[in-house]
């Protein structure tokens, strides 16, 4: 249900307002002066806001200034009496969504109240969609390790040489992978993700090499396997040391020969791939432990690439934190929160176990549960378990 907020100091008229609104199935809330309605505005959220423009204490304009500054998203509809339709387009020059004058005329009333919301929809659909179309994610952090990979990766990129991509989950061993082929001459390819670990070794193979039609007994049609998929293009293997060994014979032919031959067919297909990996493991161990083969190990590893755990470079947290800022405002359609310095100094200290994964996922809680600014309460009571708190007070 819409929510909106109704802001006249005439009670008359917020009477007729809200009962008009109820009825339509809007969610009303009301406020006698702009002060009032600003204070609701700020910790509230709502999909559109009614604002007179003659009022006491905080009037129509000053309203509107306010919560545009921490608000662009939410329409705001002015209401004004005949003295004032002046101020009314002044009002919307100044980022009201429109203004209708009293005594409101009920059908334009609903209609440009339900274009506004429209207008909120397909500006949020947009965001959302500018994102998904967006280019790979900037690298964030100034840290050595994460510049020494920067440089790694620009030298790396326009070869085809093969990278070993290292690090616990959620470091970032994706963004590399997505950056070698961004960089390379291949960005116009495609690039295609598999995640060795995802999927069951039987099915492995036929993940990656496709099938032919009837070559086991769920192979109903002809499937085209990953490697196909990526010709042209990067072919990152995430979770690597989680392939089963028949799997891992099969990737090292495909590696050295450039060709793959689809399950239960004879064709030999030749591929132009460029291959990077991931793994959270250390291989060498699992080659020495029998789970890797050496050989592949070697064809895979040309360059290496070890992505350290952000614990080990906290001066890059607060940039990642203001960037996770910049997006969950930006995502929850909210305006631009702000984390204070003890806060921050909190979230540097903990001890992150799911690396920027787990540090983006706490800095979105704490948009959407927090006040305008971030406060270590918060951080506190929303994100860190008590030992951390200990720690920082102490
Ligand atoms: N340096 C960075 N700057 C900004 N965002 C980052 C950075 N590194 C990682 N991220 C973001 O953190 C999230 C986790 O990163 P990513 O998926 O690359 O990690 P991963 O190491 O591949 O994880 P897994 O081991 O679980 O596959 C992603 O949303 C990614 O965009």
């Amino acid at each position: 249900m819409a929510s909106i907020l109704i802001i006249d100091d005439e009670k008359s008229i917020r009477k007729t307002l809200s009962e008009i609104l109820s009825y339509e199935g809007y969610k009303v809330e009301e406020a006698a002066d702009g002060a009032e309605g600003f204070k609701l505005f700020k910790d509230k959220q709502y999909d559109a806001v009614l604002c007179d423009i003659k009022m006491p204490k905080m009037d129509g304009l000053e309203f509107l200034e306010k919560a545009r500054e921490i608000n662009t998203d939410v329409p705001i509809i002015m209401v004004s009496g005949h003295g004032n339709i002046d101020t009314a387009v002044e009002a919307v020059k100044k980022g009201a969504y429109d203004y209708i004058s009293k005594p409101p005329d009920l059908n334009r009333l609903l209609i440009t109240l339900r274009n506004a919301m429209d207008k909120t929809n397909l500006v949020t659909e947009t965001k959302t969609l500018r994102r998904k179309v967006n280019k790979t994610q900037e690298m964030i952090g100034t840290s050595a390790p994460i510049l020494k990979i920067k440089e790694t990766i620009e030298k790396v990129a326009p070869t085809d040489a093969r990278v070993l991509v290292t690090g616990e989950n959620g470091v970032g061993k994706e963004l590399v992978a997505r950056w070698l082929h961004e960089l390379s001459n291949r960005a116009s390819g495609p690039i295609v993700e598999v995640n060795c670990a995802a999927i069951p070794s039987e099915l492995i193979e036929s993940e990656l090499f496709g099938h032919e039609k009837g070559s086991f007994t769920s192979a109903v049609k002809q499937r085209i396997g990953k490697f196909e998929q990526a010709n042209g293009g990067t072919l990152f293997l995430d979770e690597i040391g989680d392939m089963s060994l028949s799997a891992q014979a099969k990737v090292l032919r495909a590696l050295q020969e450039g060709k793959i031959t689809r399950v239960g067919g004879d064709k030999e297909i030749s591929v132009d791939v460029r291959v990077v990996a991931a793994t959270n493991k250390d291989l060498l161990k699992e080659v020495e432990d029998k789970n890797f083969r050496l050989d592949l190990y070697h064809r895979l590893s040309v360059i290496l690439i070890h992505v350290p755990s952000l614990n080990d470079r906290r001066e890059d947290i607060p940039a990642l934190v203001e960037h996770f800022l910049d997006s969950a405002c930006q995502e929850y359609g909210m305006a631009r929160k702000s984390i204070d310095k003890e806060a921050m100094k909190a979230l540097q200290q903990h001890n992150w176990s799911g690396n920027i994964r787990e540090l983006g996922n706490v800095v979105a809680r704490l948009v959407i549960l927090s006040g305008k600014t971030i406060t270590p309460e918060d951080v506190f009571d929303y994100v860190l378990p008590a030992r951390d708190k200990k720690k920082v007070n102490a």
